[in-house]
């Protein structure tokens, strides 16, 4: 039996291929990692507790350190011609920053695609703080820059955020499910226009507008998308 290739044009939102058992494992490493991360924060233990946690997390570490790490620009080569494996297409998500549920620094948020919108869903602990209490705007802004960069799912070009601007409303607390919805606005050339907001306990808490620029020419709208604007007067 051939092994499936995956492609970085074809891997929609939410549709990544089943973990596989090395994948499965990092996820559980990482969602320990991040707990361990949520735990220390401010942490009211004695300082002996400590020493020995400190010593369990250093031989953790050295454990890992023989092994070496998949090179991404291979990966990212193989996926780009539609060559890449399995194991290519989860180590391409698994470790994007906030989301990929391999990544300790990630919530995780979960992105999915509903119609036309791109949605995501978090629950920001402490390590996540900005005021007390609530969301660090920063945090929320690079959500908000890779929820809006996934509205590209819906053209057949890729680039680099451009311009992302970010309207703070109201403080988004934490330990409370934070939802996320964006939409294209329009295409214009190498540029792609998207508006993205923020909603906790019903209200909304940002707003956020962004500008991407194609790396490789005009932005094209995939075909079960031509129903959304490409034309530059409709806002
Ligand atoms: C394959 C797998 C990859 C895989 C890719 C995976 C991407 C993951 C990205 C994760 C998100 C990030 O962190 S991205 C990292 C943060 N962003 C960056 O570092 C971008 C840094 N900036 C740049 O590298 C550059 O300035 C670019 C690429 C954005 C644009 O440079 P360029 O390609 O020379 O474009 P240029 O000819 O000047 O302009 C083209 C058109 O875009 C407009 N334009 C240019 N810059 C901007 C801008 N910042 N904001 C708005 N609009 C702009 C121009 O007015 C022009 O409009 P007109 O005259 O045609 O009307």
């Amino acid at each position: 039996m051939t092994e499936e290739k995956y492609h970085y044009f074809d891997m929609p939102l939410g549709e990544l291929p089943e973990p596989t058992p090395v994948s499965a494992r990092r996820r559980e490493l990482a969602r320990e990692l991040a707990a361990i991360n949520e735990q220390l924060v401010r942490l009211d233990s004695d300082e002996a507790a400590l020493a020995a946690a400190t010593e369990q997390a250093r031989a953790l570490r050295q454990s890992l350190e023989g092994f070496s790490h998949r090179s991404m620009r291979d990966i990212l080569g193989r996926l780009i011609v539609g060559q890449g494996s399995r194991q290519d297409a989860l180590d391409m998500a698994d470790f994007e920053i906030l989301s990929g549920p391999a990544n300790a620094m990630s919530p995780p948020v979960t992105f999915w695609l509903d119609g036309d919108i791109v949605r995501a869903r978090a629950t920001f602990g402490r390590a996540f703080m900005g005021p007390p209490g609530k969301v660090h705007g920063g945090v929320l802004s690079l959500a908000l820059d890779m929820l809006l960069a996934k509205t590209q799912d819906f053209v057949s070009n890729v680039g680099m955020t451009g311009t992302l601007k970010v309207r703070y409303m109201a403080p988004t607390p934490l330990h409370t499910e934070v939802s996320f919805e964006a939409r294209l606005v329009r295409l214009e050339g190498r540029k792609l226009f998207s508006e993205a907001r923020v909603f906790a306990d019903g209200v909304q808490t940002v707003a956020a507008d962004g500008i991407w620029i194609s790396s490789q020419g005009d932005y094209r709208l995939k075909p079960e998308y031509a129903h959304l604007t490409d034309d530059s007067d409709v806002a």
